[in-house]
């Protein structure tokens, strides 16, 4: 499992009125085996921190460490070692899917850049991970129009498990799908977190969906990290004004102080 460590983490983007500073100096970190969730609203930094994090934005200042090693992205072997440690899913599962390429070719390209695989072991392993993201084998030889938007976000999160990273970096991989498949979704996060103990960065801008995954909680707001606490902390005891406000958004998720509740 794979250890992050964020530290001064800087990012900016050109604006049409100079540099925007998406991120400001955010410091997180990410103990190997657990998820820490980053939740924010739109616009506050998550996707370019999770994006400077894997080397798809330029950092403008800052540290991101890895099993205490620098991310590096200058070289091919850089770009290699850094893909072997983490894996990122997005919201949009159609960016990580080849129209033209079935769920097996897909899944077997990814199990296949870092290990020599024959062609049992190859379907053994598809199976193996249409089954960690509860998907029937039998889906293995259609192709992505052929899935539904759930089914095809499953196929993502196999595909970026099938390169087995210590990291699975998850922006928002749940918003463009329906409420009743997003809450089937995030259970498969859970029962994976459970047998692969896994690292992960869950993003999202749903509290109740980020804490359901979470052992800790990062709140975003402006670039900046305003109140990071362990989810049961952050539900019981909110201590920054922004945290609370995001609480109160979702009432029945605060545990109210004795003689706040309901009567
Ligand atoms: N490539 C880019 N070029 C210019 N500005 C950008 C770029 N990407 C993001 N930004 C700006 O940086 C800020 C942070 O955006 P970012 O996408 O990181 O936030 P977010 O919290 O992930 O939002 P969302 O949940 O809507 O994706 C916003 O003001 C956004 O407009």
């Amino acid at each position: 499992m794979t250890e992050l460590q964020v530290t001064g983490l800087t990012v900016r983007h050109p604006g049409p009125r100079g540099p925007v500073t998406a991120v400001d100096g955010v410091s997180l970190e990410v103990p190997s085996g657990t998820t820490l969730g980053l939740v924010g609203e739109s616009g506050s930094g998550k996707s370019s921190l999770a994006r400077a994090i894997v080397g798809l934005t330029p950092v403008h200042a800052g540290r991101v460490l890895l099993d205490g090693r620098e991310a590096r992205t200058r070289t091919v072997r850089d770009r290699r070692r850094l893909g072997r440690l983490v894996q990122v899913v997005l919201q949009d599962p159609d960016t990580a899917l080849d129209p033209r390429m079935t769920v097996r070719q897909t899944l077997v390209e990814a199990a296949t850049v870092f290990r020599r695989l024959d062609r049992p072991a190859r379907a053994e392993r598809v199976t193996e991970l249409l089954g960690l993201v509860g998907l029937d084998p039998r889906l293995a030889d259609r192709l992505p129009r052929r899935l539904s938007g759930g089914q095809r976000q499953r196929v993502a999160i196999a595909r970026a498990l099938a390169v087995e990273p210590g990291l699975l970096i998850a922006d928002e991989i749940t918003s463009s799908l329906d409420v009743s498949v997003q809450a089937s979704v995030l259970n498969t996060i859970r029962e994976l977190q459970q047998r692969l103990g896994l690292s992960m960065l869950f993003i999202g801008h749903n509290l109740p969906a980020v804490c359901h995954v979470s052992d800790a909680v990062a709140v975003m707001r402006h670039g900046r990290i305003v109140e990071t606490a362990p989810t049961a902390t952050l539900l019981r005891a909110p201590r920054h004004p922004y945290t609370r406000t995001l609480l109160a958004a979702v009432p029945s998720l605060r545990t109210p102080p004795p003689g706040e509740g309901p009567p």
